[in-house]
């Protein structure tokens, strides 16, 4: 035994964790391992070949008692989102429960429903997957798990990395309060996400885990760090700027978009997307900038 004890996941943090397994290096046909909303791989084909997996778990991302129609949209919404997210488009989902063995089968219908209906509204086909429950004394657990493929454009592959200082940064739709309902219900912005990659988005991902969380991710990986104006922040309701900027599950789309492509950008994105807001909030500024706005807060897995 070594005389200092390993730390625990909890004393180090989600997001310590994250960096680690993105340190892991990838080679042959991998573009993009770990670190973006998804991986990236060349397998020779016209287009670029996307891989994602994302779970779902009962009491952490959803109460034991929501409707199960709920559970599975949401489930297989956040996977398309990450789609999105990259400018692509989502093709074959394999998904893995973990159910009670108290579930009814219309609980498993229900789910099912869900996940069908997000499935087809995005072209998605479920293709399979794996069952299994969980021991004693945690029977109840509750998880679903979905891994989802999907391909892009090589020309319009966005990942987080390729921002640059001066890039204006702007966030679809509205932020906080996503507990209310919305992170149930959203839809994930896949059009959006291909359009702003087909564009002039240097850099894209989605918002789960709240901007103050997130856009320091976006800023690192493009070797950045980020001013934000939180009086910018586009607010869903009654939220604050501190809701918007920490709650999370808005599943909205950050964009970084070079300084003389923004009016243009504008103008399009009117005509296309005419009932969804894109606001700008801030800017990549140099790393070490006295210009970049510290952000604490979002959400982390291991924090209590
Ligand atoms: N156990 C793991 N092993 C290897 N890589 C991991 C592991 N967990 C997460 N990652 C990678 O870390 C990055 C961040 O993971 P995370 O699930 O937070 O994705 P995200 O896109 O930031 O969030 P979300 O999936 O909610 O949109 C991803 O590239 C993911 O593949
Ligand atoms: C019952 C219940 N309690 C709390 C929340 C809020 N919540 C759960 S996970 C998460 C971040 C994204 O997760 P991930 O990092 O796994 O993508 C947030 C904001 C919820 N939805 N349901
Ligand atoms: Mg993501």
């Amino acid at each position: 035994m070594s005389d200092h004890p390993s730390p625990t996941v909890g004393e180090l943090g989600e997001q310590y964790l994250l960096e680690r397994f993105a340190a892991a290096p990838v080679g042959g046909d991998v573009i993009v391992g770990p670190g973006d909303d998804c991986a990236v791989c060349d397998t020779g084909s016209d287009r670029l070949t996307l891989l994602k997996t994302d779970c779902v778990v009962g009491g952490v991302h959803f109460t034991l008692d929501e409707d199960f129609r709920r559970v599975g949209h949401k489930a297989l919404a956040r996977a398309i989102s990450d789609i999105g997210a990259m400018g692509g488009t989502p093709r074959h989902a394999l998904v893995t429960l973990m159910l009670p063995p108290t579930t009814t089968l219309a609980q498993v219908d229900a789910l099912y429903d869900g996940l069908r209906a997000v499935g087809e509204r995005f072209g998605v086909q479920i293709v399979g997957g794996e069952t299994t429950s969980a021991p004693p004394p945690h029977r109840d657990a509750l998880m679903v798990n979905i891994a989802l493929t999907g391909d892009v454009d090589r020309d319009h592959v966005t990942t987080r990395a390729g921002g640059e200082p001066g890039d204006a940064l702007f966030v679809t739709g509205v932020l906080g309060g996503s507990i209310a309902g919305h992170h149930l219900d959203f839809i994930p912005r896949l059009a959006e996400g291909q359009w702003l990659a087909a564009n002039g988005a240097t850099a894209m991902m989605d918002l789960s885990d709240g901007l103050a969380k997130d856009l320091p991710r976006l800023a690192r990986a493009s070797g950045c760090d980020a001013h934000v104006d939180p009086t910018a922040l586009p607010l869903r309701g009654d939220s604050t700027p501190t809701d918007a900027l920490n709650d999370g599950e808005d599943f909205e789309l950050l964009v970084a978009v070079p300084e003389d492509h923004v009016r243009a950008l504008l103008i399009n994105w009117r005509s296309a997307f005419p009932d969804t807001p894109l606001t700008r909030i801030g800017r990549l500024v140099e790393l070490g900038s006295a210009d970049a706005t510290p952000l604490h807060g979002g959400f982390d897995h291991f924090s209590d």
